[in-house]
């Protein structure tokens, strides 16, 4: 008999991004790295995590690659053409293109395309770690270098004003996880789309506080061009 009040897991991930800090010739999320494409990697990932129930990719409409790299024949994978003019815009697109077909109490995890690394093992953690709390959680990693706060120096040059302690900081990673109706409610609450520039950051702001899952530094945002290199170390070594 089917429990309908048992949530399910779905996956989220925004790829309508240009990628302006890495450069290209295109879109980074299309960019090769360990042998295919980084977006690729990603929904592979969730593909193969045994308690994912379906992956939703969102593209820019006007996207004329993804059919390459996501061949409709794939199982478990649907691609939105929805995608936004920010991260945020794309995410809440999605959630809204969803309705109807995700419970309130489903589980959305939102987790960036250019995050290569990523691992069923990883989400596992995530799913167990944030288990039933109605605040979500995120993997992130613990700060552990010295952390500056940088002000302009008298010749222009950037200078250490002081420095912030480490305390208690925490480096967001994706994926990023909440119930369906808490994070739609949340994105549709912020009023301005550039403030935010992850989803918890959102969630936050409703007054929950998001549980830390200590994800991996496999899991690294591909940002600028310097980052492809460690993706692919990452992505050849043995998963731990
Ligand atoms: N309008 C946007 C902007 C970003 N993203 C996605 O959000 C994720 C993380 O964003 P980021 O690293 O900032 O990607 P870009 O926006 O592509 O990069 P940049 O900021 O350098 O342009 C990526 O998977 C990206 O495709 C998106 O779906 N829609
Ligand atoms: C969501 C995110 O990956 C968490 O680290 C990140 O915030 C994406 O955007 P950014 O602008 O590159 O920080």
């Amino acid at each position: 008999m089917t429990d309908n009040t048992t949530p399910r897991y779905f996956a989220l991930l925004p790829a309508a991004g240009v990628g302006a800090r890495m450069a290209a010739n295109g879109p980074k999320q299309y960019l090769t790295v360990g042998g295919k494409p980084m977006l690729r990697h990603a929904v592979d990932a969730f593909r193969a995590a045994p308690l994912v129930n379906h992956t939703y990719v969102v593209v820019s409409p006007d996207d004329g690659v993804i059919d390459a790299v996501l061949p409709s024949e794939l199982d478990g994978v649907t691609v939105l053409r929805v995608g936004g003019a920010t991260r945020m815009d794309s995410v809440l697109n999605g959630l809204r293109a969803l309705a109807g077909q995700l419970a309130d109490h489903d589980h959305v995890m939102v987790h960036d395309a250019a995050r290569p690394g990523l691992t069923p093992a990883l989400i596992a953690r995530l799913i167990e770690g944030v288990g039933n709390d109605p605040a979500g959680g995120l993997l992130a990693l613990p700060v552990v270098d010295t952390m500056k706060r940088g002000a302009p120096g008298a010749d222009g040059a950037s200078v250490s004003a002081a420095t912030v302690p480490r305390n208690g900081l925490w480096s967001a990673q994706t994926p990023q996880m909440f119930s369906y109706a808490l994070l739609l409610r949340a994105l549709g609450s912020v009023a301005d789309a550039n403030a935010i520039t992850d989803d918890a950051s959102a969630v936050e702001m409703l007054g929950y506080a998001p549980r830390l899952i200590e994800g991996h530094p496999r899991n690294l945002k591909v940002t600028l061009p310097a980052d492809i290199r460690i993706a692919e170390m990452y992505l050849a070594q043995k998963e731990d």
